[in-house]
C-alpha cells in the first residue's frame, strides 16, 4: 500500500517497485491481529529513544503504524528505517501535514510518540495539536508551561514527562509529596545537582529540572543553570565511573544536600544505563492513553505520576 497519489506527486513516495513491496510487507506484519485497540506511531525512529519504544512496543504486541516522522532529509538518501526486522517508512516535515491525513485515516486509533529533540519540541507539539492527535512524549527541553498550556488548551489527549522509568517517577512522586507536606523542610540546605549522559545529549537534564522543582519548593535556593552536566566520555568514566559500555547510552542523577553549617548532609542518586526502563514506560503511557480516550474521560492531559498512580506502569 501506498501513500496518496498527492503525497507521491509531492516526491514523498518517488518509490522503486522494491520500496512498494517492502512497504505491503511491512503493513501485513504491523497489522498481525493482537488485544490493543489502538496503533502506535513512534516518530524520530532514527534516534535512540524512538528506536527503543517501537522495539518495546513490538515486544508488547501493538500494532506499530509503518511510518515514522523524522527530520527532514535527503529523498535519495534514506527512505525506510527498520526496527527488529519491521521497515517504518521516513516521513519527512515538508510532507508530514499530507501524510498525517492519510496515516489517520488507515489508523483511526492512532496514538503518537514523541522522542525527537529540544529545538523540534514546540513545532512538534503544534503538529500533534493541529491535527488533534493524541501522544506521548518524552522529549525534554522547551518552554514546558507553554507546552502545558497549548495542549490542555486544545484538549489533545496527551502523557507528557520529562522521565518515563517507573521507578523514577515513583521518585518524582515522593520529592513532590515531600514538598507539598513539608515545604521548606531543606531550608537553608546547600545544593547540589551532577548528572551525566551520553555526549550527544544536547540540553540539561529535564528530569532533573523537575526534581530540583521540589527542593525549590522544600526551601533551597536553586536555579536550575547551577545544574553540573557531564558530557566528556572520560570523566564520564572516571568521575562518575559510567561504564564504557554505557557511553552512548546512560543518564546519571546525583542530588546532594548539604546543612548551612556543613554537619548533615543527603544525597538522592539514580543512575540509568541504557534506555530499556524509559521505553517500557512509554509503552505503558501509551496503553494508558488509549484506556483514557476509549473512555472518552474528561481529564486530556497526563504526566507520568498519572500513570503510575493510575497503577498502569507494569
Ligand atoms: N522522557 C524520558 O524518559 C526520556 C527522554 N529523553 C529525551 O528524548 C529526546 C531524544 O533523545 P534521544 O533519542 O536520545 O536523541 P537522538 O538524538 O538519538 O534522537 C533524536 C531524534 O529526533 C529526530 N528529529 C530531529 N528533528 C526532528 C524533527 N523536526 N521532526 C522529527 N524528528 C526529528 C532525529 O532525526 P535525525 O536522526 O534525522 O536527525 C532523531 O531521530 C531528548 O530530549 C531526551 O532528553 C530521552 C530518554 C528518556
Ligand atoms: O537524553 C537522555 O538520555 C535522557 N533524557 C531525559 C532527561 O533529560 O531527563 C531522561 C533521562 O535522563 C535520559
Amino acid at each position: 500500500m501506498l501513500l496518496s497519489r498527492q503525497l507521491r506527486s509531492s516526491g514523498f513516495a518517488a518509490a522503486t517497485n522494491r520500496r512498494r513491496c517492502a512497504r505491503t510487507s511491512v503493513v501485513v506484519m504491523a497489522m498481525a491481529p493482537n488485544k490493543h485497540q489502538f496503533q502506535l506511531m513512534v516518530n524520530s525512529c532514527t534516534g535512540k529513544m524512538g528506536q527503543a519504544v517501537a522495539e518495546a512496543a513490538l515486544r508488547a504486541n501493538i500494532d506499530l503504524v509503518p511510518y515514522t516522522l523524522c527530520a527532514p532529509f535527503d529523498v535519495e538518501d534514506k527512505t525506510h528505517v527498520t526496527v527488529q526486522g519491521v521497515k517504518l517508512e521516513l516521513v519527512p516535515p515538508s510532507i508530514r501535514d499530507t501524510a498525517i491525513m492519510e496515516i489517520k485515516a488507515r489508523y483511526p486509533n492512532l496514538i503518537m510518540v514523541d522522542y525527537t529533540l529540544p529545538d523540534a519540541i514546540h513545532d512538534m507539539v503544534d503538529f500533534y495539536v493541529r491535527h488533534n492527535t493524541p501522544f506521548v512524549m518524552g522529549t525534554t527541553g522547551g518552554d514546558r508551561a507553554r507546552i502545558l498550556s497549548e495542549v490542555q488548551a486544545a484538549k489533545t489527549y496527551a502523557v507528557i514527562a520529562p522521565n518515563m522509568g517507573k521507578q523514577i517517577v515513583a521518585f518524582q512522586a515522593m520529592m513532590d509529596m515531600m514538598a507539598k507536606s513539608f515545604p521548606g523542610a531543606f531550608s537553608g540546605y546547600k545544593l547540589r545537582v551532577v548528572e551525566s549522559h551520553q555526549s550527544t545529549k544536547k540540553d540539561t537534564s529535564g528530569t532533573a529540572k523537575a526534581v530540583v522543582q521540589s527542593f525549590v519548593e522544600m526551601g533551597v535556593k536553586f536555579d536550575v543553570s547551577q545544574i553540573e552536566l557531564v558530557r566528556q566520555p572520560t570523566e564520564q568514566m572516571e568521575v562518575m565511573k559510567v561504564p564504557e559500555s554505557a557511553l552512548n547510552g546512560h543518564a546519571y542523577h546525583t542530588y546532594q544536600l548539604v546543612s548551612a553549617d556543613g554537619t548533615v548532609m543527603f544525597e538522592f542518586q539514580h543512575n540509568v544505563i541504557g534506555r530499556t526502563t524509559y521505553a517500557e514506560g512509554t509503552v505503558d503511557a501509551s496503553l494508558f492513553l488509549a484506556q483514557q480516550i476509549a473512555a472518552k474521560s474528561e481529564k486530556t492531559l497526563y504526566n507520568m505520576i498519572d500513570v503510575l498512580r493510575a497503577g498502569a506502569m507494569r
